[in-house]
């Protein structure tokens, strides 16, 4: 970060506040298990910076979450929600478990628990959490039915990324994936390329990499290769994103898509690929769309690809991206790449408190528009000032907060409502 304070001459005392998160909840999480026992895991509510507004971002249900990881995934969210000038400061929260080996029912007593366990601190006016890793649209709706519970009353606008008839908003849950693809069809359009001459691998097929890959696909790009948690799989006459995501639903893995019966991905066309060795593919694009610290410097001299999209937050490390900038392999940055999730989520919030809903082109629209707008001017920064797309994406975003912290004068943090 220094050089991005020093390119915008950012004063100590703004410094010193986003050198650490503003405040950090911890909570046991006591569950009663389908068994009669009793599990207890630990969970987190990080609330980064709020300098700008409530602060956003999405709870993530995973067995490697630590307090750094949520800390840092909230300091991405707030350098976020700056870079594409929404009202927001960043949060993020995690609880360490893994969801696979609890049934439906101890899935929703511990997504309510995360609830009454941070009930006093989230709120539409202070923290709005939202899907990552392993949360989805029936846990938002869970979680926001047990705030309502405890409050006694409808507030929609506390969770986004809800089901429809929660109050979600049309158009949230492929807006991650859509989002990313309308930043990388800008990036191909500036670099004078065609999407059906560019060779795709996707890293991480969940909510994010899912849309991302049938969008793509949909758009003309040639998807290669695909991976999930377990697995990968490649095809040189490329993947059809729609019959892998009905097989991945249908086993819970890409691993055995060689035995699938559909032509577009039969033995003859797919072989199996490992999970590292999709990193290391000769294609156009890599997209990053699982977790953090993929690319490193242990692996960033292996890469064959042309450029990077990280969809998924920092899969990116900071070794990693030394390395892609000394070998000119450009990284469009998770902080716009994958921006089109929390603007939608921004939409919802909106929508919930207005007590009015919108249209899917509606809501299309304000995606785009937003998205054209900042991704742009990140293009362009890195393009005059001839620095990498992260550097300019970052300037947008700390430019704004540092602007808003002078703002609100020396005395108002310490003394203010933000107190
Ligand atoms: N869901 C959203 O709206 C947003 C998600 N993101 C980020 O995108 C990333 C993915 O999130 P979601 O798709 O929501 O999560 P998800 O839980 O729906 O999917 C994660 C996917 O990554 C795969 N995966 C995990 N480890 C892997 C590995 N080592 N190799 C290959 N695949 C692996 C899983 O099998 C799964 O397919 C995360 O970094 C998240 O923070 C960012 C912005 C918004
Ligand atoms: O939709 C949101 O509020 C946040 C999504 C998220 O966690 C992210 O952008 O990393």
């Amino acid at each position: 970060m220094a050089d991005i304070y020093e390119w915008l001459e950012v004063a100590d005392d703004s410094r010193h506040r986003l050198g650490q998160p503003k405040r950090i909840h911890q909570a046991s999480l006591s569950v009663r298990m389908d068994d009669g026992s009793l599990r207890v895991f630990p969970a987190w509510r990080v609330q980064y910076d709020d300098t700008r507004g409530p602060t956003k971002g999405g709870i993530r249900f995973h067995p490697d979450v630590t307090e750094d990881e949520v800390a840092t995934l909230s300091f991405w969210m707030t350098l976020k929600c700056a870079a594409v000038d929404l009202p927001f400061g960043g949060a993020k929260g995690g609880i360490c478990v893994d969801p696979k080996t609890l049934s439906r029912m101890e899935l929703e007593r511990l997504s309510r628990s995360y609830i009454r366990a941070f009930h006093d601190v989230i709120g539409p006016e202070r923290d709005i959490p939202a899907p990552d890793v392993n949360t989805n649209a029936i846990i938002m709706g869970w979680m926001v039915d047990e705030y309502a519970q405890i409050e006694r009353r409808h507030v929609p606008g506390v969770i986004t990324g809800k089901p429809l008839g929660l109050g979600g908003s049309i158009g949230r849950e492929q807006a991650t994936g859509a989002g990313a693809l309308q930043v990388l069809d800008m990036w191909v359009k500036r670099q004078h390329q065609e999407p059906g001459d560019l060779r795709v691998a996707i890293q991480g097929f969940g909510n994010a990499g899912q849309h991302f890959a049938r969008l793509a696909h949909d758009a003309g790009y040639n998807i290669v290769a695909l991976s999930d948690s377990q697995g990968a799989i490649y095809s040189e006459e490329g993947l059809d994103p729609a019959p892998i995501l009905r097989h991945k639903n249908r086993t819970r893995e890409l691993k055995g898509m060689v035995y699938c019966d559909d032509s577009v991905c039969d033995a003859a066309q797919t072989q199996p690929l490992s999970g590292d060795d999709l990193l290391e593919l000769d294609v156009d694009v890599l997209v990053l769309a699982a977790l953090e610290n993929q690319i490193t410097d242990a692996n960033a001299d292996r890469v064959r690809a042309g450029a990077i999209v990280e969809i998924a937050n920092g899969p990116v490390s900071t070794g990693g991206d030394r390395v892609l900038q000394d070998r000119n392999i450009p990284v469009i940055p998770d902080i716009i790449a994958n921006a089109g999730g929390v603007i939608v989520s921004h939409l919802e919030w909106v929508q919930n408190r207005m007590g009015d809903y919108w249209s899917g082109e509606a809501v299309e629209k304000q995606l785009r528009r937003r998205l054209e707008r900042e991704a742009n001017a990140c293009f362009n920064l890195a393009e005059e000032k001839a620095i990498p797309l992260r550097t300019a994406a970052y300037i947008q975003g700390v430019g704004r907060i540092v602007d808003a912290m002078a703002q609100q004068g020396t005395q108002g943090y310490f003394n203010g409502h933000h107190g």
